[in-house]
């Protein structure tokens, strides 16, 4: 946790969910009706087909739902993309950015993320950009030159503490239940806190890192309980309402 920062857990759905999973989602809503955001605010990004119903769903609770992609432009001869516009007219506050399945499978570099959350915030959207080493980087000894080369690639000189949230995500530790130490996820966000510092000055102070990979009820209070660490990505654990919202309790336990 950082000192004045307000938590943020975030889900992402990634391809799974179809309108039967909704329920869910009220499940979510409801839990954070009763008195939850008090102390997090909390996001769930959605496949775009249920952008719309999980917006409309979600209106009547604190919590807010978001698109897991965009494109680049505001509209165009883009067969099958979405852009950042159509994410906000269907509902959503953020978009996430950059994770690495799309850099992995879609060949999203450094700059079609830049690219990406430039759109997001002129669709006045929050781009959440994910960025994390890969296991040989880890294992090389590269990973805080990955993430400053991420950094410095990804995030667009005009990033604020309101536009954007960053999440790290080391991609080892996606989906296959292996978590870094806590002295790891420490080392990492210290030192993205500092190049984002190097990057955009003050605006470094409040912006939340988020800790993404394998975030689940069990393990929640050590990894979120870590120095710069303001909140989660979650994947598998956010398509159950009880492993989420269980996540989200974490906080409570810490404050
Ligand atoms: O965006 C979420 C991350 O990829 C983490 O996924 P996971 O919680 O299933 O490991």
């Amino acid at each position: 946790m950082t000192p004045g920062i307000r938590p943020l857990v975030a889900g992402n759905w990634k391809m799974n969910g179809t309108s039967a999973s909704l329920n869910e989602l009220r499940m979510i809503g409801n839990g954070f009706m009763s008195g939850l955001d008090a102390e997090t605010e909390a996001l769930v990004c959605v496949p775009a087909t249920l952008l719309h119903q999980a917006a409309e769903i979600l209106s009547r609770t604190p919590v807010r739902a978001g698109g897991e992609d965009c494109h680049p432009k505001e509209s165009g001869a883009y067969t099958g993309e979405i852009s950042a516009e159509m994410l906000k007219d269907a509902g959503a506050s953020h978009v996430i950015v950059g994770h690495s399945e799309r850099r992995e499978q879609c060949g999203d570099n450094d700059s079609i993320v830049h690219a990406k959350a430039s759109a997001a915030w002129r669709a006045g959207l929050v781009a959440i950009i994910c960025i994390g080493e890969k296991r040989a980087e880890r294992e090389a000894g590269a990973t805080l030159d990955v993430l400053s080369r991420q950094l410095d690639g990804s995030v667009p000189p005009s990033a604020t503490a309101a536009n954007t949230i960053i999440a790290y995500e080391p991609v080892w530790a996606i989906g296959t239940g292996l978590t870094p130490t806590a002295a790891d996820v420490a080392e990492a966000h210290a030192h993205i806190r500092g190049k984002l510092t190097a990057l955009l000055g003050d605006a470094a102070a409040r912006m939340r890192i988020l800790y993404g990979g394998s975030v689940k009820p069990s393990n929640a209070v050590e990894l979120l309980g870590v120095e710069n660490v303001d909140g989660a990505l979650v994947g598998g654990a956010s398509l159950k309402a009880a492993d989420f919202l269980a996540i989200a309790e974490a906080y409570m336990n810490m404050s």
